[in-house]
């Protein structure tokens, strides 16, 4: 049987909504349909992922996809988006999913969007540090704030690109710049850290890590990842030897996995893991629940530097609360001051490729 003329104009709309020519048409029914769904009485944020056909990026739209806060999902990057997006479009979950491709579709990506995770740009080899990236994400991060500034002024923005000590000031001076600047939804993602923090410490105590809590300061590199193992709960005691192994693997857990991948990438998988369970948190916090409190590289006055990663507490209009150090042991202490002299001069550094 033949289908209705009516039947083929439906095929029609879902085709152009799923591989449109122009991204800036008008919408379909379907994509009305979808929005009034993300406004209506199913509850629903709209989160754009910008780097999403990447190898963190893919992994982390699948994840975003089955989230159940997420009602519109959209996946932009400037190749294979929308492979991506046919793919994980037939994912019989809610969000509604469209895909983007290339600079020319940046702002149609953006616009209405609610949370936007940034994991786009190039990723380490051996015998990199974070900082060799600087040259290529600085500009990549820059061009995708300005969009972020322009289409989604009051969105959150999860920060993944690195060097997260560097990317996120400069996300911040293109946002002072375009005078949309709320610390609140600048928030660099440095749940990798914890993540691996409460897998290794969970290891040594011999507990199931989902047990396991390990606040993780400082920044995203190196020594300025700085595990609190004084502060771990259950409340526990680590030998010299015990503290001195769990701060190096958890400082070096990003090296560990480039060189296991032996120059095909760095964490990805982990990684995917991480953001989707930051992002998450970020939109418990969205949606007003109480008592959401996380890690993450935020404007801080907790040190003298601008920016510092510790406890926030995610609500309604992002980090509303950033939680001090609290207690440190002298391991810690000197730890710190390590952390901060790397930690100054990354941020400075950030500043100032948009400030030159
Ligand atoms: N914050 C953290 O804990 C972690 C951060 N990363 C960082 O995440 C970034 C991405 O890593 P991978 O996904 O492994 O790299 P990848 O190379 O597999 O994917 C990056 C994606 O970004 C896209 N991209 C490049 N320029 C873009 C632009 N101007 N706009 C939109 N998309 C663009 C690429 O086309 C690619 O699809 C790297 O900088 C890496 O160092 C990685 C792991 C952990
Ligand atoms: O190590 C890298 O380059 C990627 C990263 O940030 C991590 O895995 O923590």
């Amino acid at each position: 049987m033949q289908p209705s003329s009516e039947a083929n104009q439906r095929i029609a709309r879902i085709s152009a909504h799923l591989y449109p020519p122009n991204l800036q048409m008008e919408e379909s029914s379907v994509l009305r349909r979808a929005n009034c769904r993300a406004k209506g009485g199913a509850p629903g944020f709209k989160v754009a992922i910008l780097g999403a056909a990447g190898g963190i990026g893919q992994p982390l739209s699948m994840l975003m996809k089955i989230n159940p806060l997420v009602s519109v999902l959209h996946l932009y990057d400037v190749v294979n988006s929308p492979g991506v997006t046919a793919d994980i479009s037939h994912m019989d979950t809610g969000a509604v999913v469209r895909g983007f491709l290339g600079q020319p579709q940046l702002e149609s990506a953006l616009t209405g969007m609610d949370l936007v995770i940034i994991p786009a740009g190039v990723p380490r080899k051996p015998g990199m540090t974070r900082d060799d990236l600087f040259n290529i994400n600085a500009g990549i991060v820059r061009t995708l704030c300005e969009g972020i500034a322009k289409c989604c002024p009051k969105a959150v923005v999860n920060l993944i690109s690195n060097p997260v000590n560097s990317t996120v000031p400069i996300a911040a001076e293109v946002f002072k710049k375009a005078g949309t600047f709320d610390p609140k939804r600048l928030l660099g993602v440095t749940m990798l850290d914890v993540v691996r923090a409460k897998t290794f410490v969970a290891e040594v105590l011999g507990l199931d890590p989902r047990e396991v809590d390990v606040p993780v300061v400082g920044g995203h590199a190196g020594v300025t990842i700085l595990p609190l193992l004084s502060q771990v709960k259950p409340p526990c005691s680590f030998t010299p030897q015990e503290t001195e192994y769990l701060t190096n693997r958890i400082q070096n857990g990003g090296t560990e996995v480039v060189e296991a991948k032996a120059g095909t990438g760095s964490a990805t998988l982990s990684m995917a893991y991480a953001a989707v369970k930051f992002a998450d948190a970020c939109l418990r916090g969205l949606r007003g629940d109480a008592g959401v409190v996380e890690c993450s590289f935020v404007a801080s006055e907790v040190t003298e530097l601008p920016f510092f990663a510790s406890k926030v507490r995610l609500g309604r209009t992002g980090a509303e609360e950033i939680f001090q150090l609290g207690p440190l042991n002298e391991y810690e202490r000197v730890g710190l001051e390590k952390a901060k002299k790397e930690l100054a001069a990354s941020i400075a550094k950030g500043i100032s490729f948009i400030r030159k």
